[in-house]
């Protein structure tokens, strides 16, 4: 059965820009960016760099994969994205995923990140399991941001991004922010990190284990200091995962 190929031609260019449009009201209107980039990362955070399965295909769209327990929640993120499809149809799931993710972080102040558009659509799930879970520690971190293919400078990088957003105990069963201002991007996750405990604010098994693996703690420091130096390893880190057993045209 021929691959399906996405033709990145001038037209398919203009509809991305319409889609980043409508992605940037969408998110601005609706304070979404934390459940879209949550989205975004689901997608493309099954990826496995042995198998070459998995990945941003856009195959989180599918019950089968979006039941999984750790996607809770995401269905939300689903139908927000589902009005864009309907009218920009031509757009892969898979490219307007990750353009999503790209405009969420970027309409809450963060940086801005290289989105290059092609990646096709996959009608197949992993099965569940291949993203981290949140109770474990350092050397579960390391295997499952390994086998996608990223470093430990990503793994801080990209744990950043929960200066978005919040835990919900209906989803999974931890409960709050990271940081004080939850639709800020900005470096504070970090900041809230190393200062510890702090009333109402969230620390999951797997931040805590980015203080405690030295490999981690010397990113999370740097971070704390050097917002621009967050903002630079987190657009090449996101790009990298954006893009994982991808090859732009
Ligand atoms: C590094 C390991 C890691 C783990 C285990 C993780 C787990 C995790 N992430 C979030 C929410 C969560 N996560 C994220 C960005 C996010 N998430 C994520 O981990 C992956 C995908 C690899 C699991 C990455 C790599 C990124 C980076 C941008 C956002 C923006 C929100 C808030 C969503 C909201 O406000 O609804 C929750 C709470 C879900 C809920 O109750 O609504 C949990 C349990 N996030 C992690 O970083
Ligand atoms: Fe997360």
């Amino acid at each position: 059965m021929a691959k399906a190929v996405v033709v990145v031609d001038g037209e398919y260019l203009k509809e991305i820009e319409k889609a980043r449009r409508d992605l940037r009201a969408l998110i601005s209107s609706k304070n979404c960016a934390p459940i879209m980039l949550r989205l975004a990362w689901h997608d493309a955070g099954t990826y496995d760099a042995s198998t070459k399965t998995g990945g941003p295909n856009g195959s989180i769209r599918n019950e089968e994969e979006y039941s999984h327990s750790a996607n809770n929640g995401l269905r939300i993120a689903l139908n927000f994205c589902e009005e864009v499809k309907s009218r920009h149809p031509r757009i892969t799931y898979a490219d307007l995923y990750q353009l999503a993710g790209v405009v969420a972080v970027e309409v809450t102040g963060g940086p801005t990140i290289d989105f290059v558009p092609g990646r096709k659509d996959s009608k197949i799930s992993p099965k569940e399991g291949r993203l981290p879970d949140a109770n474990k520690g350092a050397p579960h971190l390391k295997g499952v941001f390994y086998r996608m293919g990223l470093s430990d400078k990503d793994i801080v990088a990209l744990s950043g991004g929960h200066t978005l957003g919040r835990a919900h105990p209906e989803r999974s069963g931890f409960d709050g922010p990271w940081t004080k201002e939850p639709l800020k991007f900005d470096n504070s996750y970090f900041v809230e990190l190393l200062k510890g405990e702090s009333e109402g604010l969230l620390k999951l098994p797997t931040d805590i284990a980015l203080l405690e693996d030295p490999e981690f703690r010397r990113f999370v420091e740097l971070y704390a200091k050097d917002e621009d130096a967050f903002f630079r390893d987190y657009a090449v880190s996101h790009k990298k995962l954006s893009e994982l057993g991808f090859t732009p045209q």
